[in-house]
Formats: structure tokens, sequence, C-alpha cells
């Protein structure tokens, strides 16, 4: 931080500590999504919190965490990561959760399903997706350029099914909407921000929940809200996972500066929920657990699928609530909490240890 840097949360501080309240501070920005995941969980019926399960979890996270001395620095220890810490690595990572979405198959552990062949190595998942923009940027395609998305003349639909070329004989979910999304995100950038990410990043002036704010109003396919009982609710999945991928990255330095990065929840997706129940925190009733079980589809939007989301959020902040209860000063947040049980999930995976399959709902959101 240089020297005419404000610490905005020791300023915050010291005005609580000497009982001064600066009317005229500008009030932090918020999301909303942790106060909507508790309302769903607070109104869900068909999946509960454990809070035993989440306890004894919070303790072995925690622990587990400690042993590997997981902390921001394991994002950049992916193979498949990028290491440049420039705006190169930020326009990669705008695109990466641009369509960071629905990667699950029908033909999941048959080898069949969608993957990426790259450096001799067949990828799945979202593994699938990073490893294809850096085959294509090997491959000298600029394909982390929004201004190339826009070029329709050089950026054609062929182009871009060739980028994501499958290994197997199942392509891409969603090929389309992910062109879409890559087509209308190009046409925002250039509009207002001179085709540049970073530049609209600069706009949110170090504040991570200010940045998901500006995502979601500004890009139609990263407003991730919903309805549950005839409420709004929202999620913001992919644009609260590229500012954390954004923080995690740069270390918290630099491009990836945020003072409120705390203020960032759980990324609810389809790989979390199945992890926390693997771990008991999260239980579900008889019809929706038989259901997942049997790879039953769940429409984008249906009550199960808001309460799988909804309850994963407020679920992690129990565990982040319960960590620090018990290590006060813990160096913890929802972030790191979510890779951890991320990276876990997919160790899991490779080693073969069974867990309840994930819950199967297609959609551009996650
Ligand atoms: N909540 C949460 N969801 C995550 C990730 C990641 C990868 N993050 C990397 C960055 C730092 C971490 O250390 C990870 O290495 C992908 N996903 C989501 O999962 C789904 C893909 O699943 P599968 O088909 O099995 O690969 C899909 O919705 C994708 O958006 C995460 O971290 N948290």
């Amino acid at each position: 931080m240089s020297d005419d840097e404000v610490d905005e949360d020791l300023l915050a501080l010291l005005r609580k500590s000497l009982g001064i309240n600066d009317f005229n501070a500008p009030k932090p920005a918020k999301t909303g999504v942790l106060e909507d995941a508790e309302y769903i969980c607070d109104n869900s019926t068909d999946v509960a919190l454990d809070m035993r399960g989440t306890k004894a979890a919070a303790t072995s996270i925690w622990s587990l965490m400690q042993e590997k001395g997981y902390s921001t620095k394991d994002w950049s220890k992916h193979a498949l990561h990028p290491k440049t810490k420039d705006e190169s690595t930020v326009d990669f990572i705008f695109l990466m959760d641009l369509i960071n979405f629905s990667f699950w198959s029908d033909l999941d552990d048959s080898g069949q399903q969608f993957s990426i062949e790259y450096k001799g190595e067949k990828w799945t998942g979202y593994w699938s997706l990073v490893a294809a923009i850096q085959r294509a940027l090997d491959e000298e395609i600029p394909i982390t350029k929004p201004s190339f998305w826009i070029n329709e003349a050089e950026c054609t639909d062929e182009v871009l099914q060739y980028v994501f070329r499958s290994a197997t004989a199942e392509d891409i979910p969603l090929l389309e909407k992910r062109i879409d999304c890559m087509r209308e995100a190009g046409q925002v950038l250039q509009k207002r921000f001179d085709g540049s990410f970073l530049a609209f990043v600069r706009e949110a002036n170090g504040s991570a929940a200010a940045l998901v704010n500006l995502i979601v109003d500004n890009f139609p396919c990263f407003n991730d809200r919903h309805y549950f009982e005839g409420d709004r609710v929202r999620f913001h999945k992919r644009a609260q996972i590229l500012v954390a991928d954004l923080w995690a990255c740069f270390e918290g330095e630099s491009h990836g500066h945020f003072h409120d990065i705390d203020s960032i929840t759980m990324f609810a997706d389809y790989r979390i929920p199945q992890m926390l129940h693997y771990l008991g925190c999260l239980q579900y009733s008889p019809p929706l657990e038989s259901h997942i079980r049997r790879l039953g589809p769940i429409e984008s939007g249906h009550p199960w699928e808001m309460q799988l989301r909804g309850c994963s959020i407020w679920c992690v902040e129990l565990l982040r609530r319960e960590i620090v209860r018990r290590h006060p000063g813990a160096q913890i947040n929802a972030i790191l909490i979510d890779f951890f049980l991320y990276d876990a999930v997919k160790e899991m995976e490779i080693k073969g240890i069974g867990c309840m399959p994930h819950h199967r709902t297609r959609s551009i959101w996650y």
C-alpha cells in the first residue's frame, strides 16, 4: 500500500473505537448474496444444515488447511493456471470465468465425456476449459481478447468450435451459450471500456463487492439472480469467483487488491454442495436425495436448486464463523474454504473415493 493510500479497514476501526460516526463515509458496497442465502436456508424444506456435522467439518477443514499451509498461493500452483502477474492474466481470468459453467456430462467416468487434449493429457470439467484457453493461446489464437470475440469475420463460430474441440465424440456442453456470452461481453467492454476488462475493474476502486455489482449490472450473462418463494434471490456465482480468482492469482496485490475481499461468499456451483453433503454438513429430504442419486435433472430455478445453492452458501459461512470462533484471528474467508473444498472433491474423484452424485442442473450460471 502506498503512503497516501488510506487503509479503509483501519480508518473504520479508529472511527468506531473513537465513537466517530462518519456519516459522509461511503457505505461499504454489499452484494446481498449472503443475506439471500440465509433467507433461503431459513425457508428450506428439502435441504437442511446439520449443525453437528458443520462444527465437526470446521475442525477437520481447518486442520487440513493448516497442514497444507493452504493459501492464495495454491491458486498459481495448479499446472494450467496462468503464471504471469500482468494484464494478460486479468484477460485470461475474465474469459475463464465468463464461461466457467456446466461441464458435467452424463458420460462422466466413462472416459467418453467431453475432454480437451493438451500437453499430452486429457482434461475434463473446469480444467478442460482452462486447457482449451491455454491451447488456443499456444496456437496463437487471441482467444482472451474481447476485441477478437466481437470480430465475427475472424472469430467465427467455426473458429470457436475449433478452440473447444473435444478429444472424444462428446462436444463441450452449451457451446452456443458460451459463444453468446463472449459476444455479449465483448460488446459491453468495447462500448464503454475500450475493450479492456482491467479498465472495468478500476471502476470498482478496490472494492470486491462493488466489482461484483458492476459485473452483474453490466453483463447480463453474469446476472445470476432467481426467484425463491416469490422473492428475488442473488447467487452471483461467476461474478464472485471471477473476483476471487483475481484476488488469489495476484495474492491480494496489484490487480487482485480488494479491501473488502471477505465480503465474497462461497461460489454456489454443483461441486461444493456434493462435498458439504459428503462431510455431513448438508442433509437432503428423501425425495431430493433419491432424485439426485438417480441422476435426475433439476431444472434451473427449481426450488430444490435454490435450496441446494442457498444452503451451501450459508453453510460455508457457518463453517467460516466456527473456524474463527475456535481460532480467533485465523486468516480465513469463504473463498479459501471454497477453493479448498473444490480441490478436495477433485482429489477424491482422482482417488476414486465415492460420494453421492452432484445435482444435475444445466445452466450458464455455474
Ligand atoms: N465453488 C467452486 N466451484 C468451482 C471451482 C472451480 C475451480 N476453481 C479453481 C481455482 C481455485 C481453486 O483452487 C480451484 O482449483 C470450478 N468450479 C465450478 O465447478 C464446476 C466444475 O466442476 P468439475 O466439472 O468437477 O470440474 C463448475 O460449475 C465450475 O464453475 C471452485 O474453486 N469453487
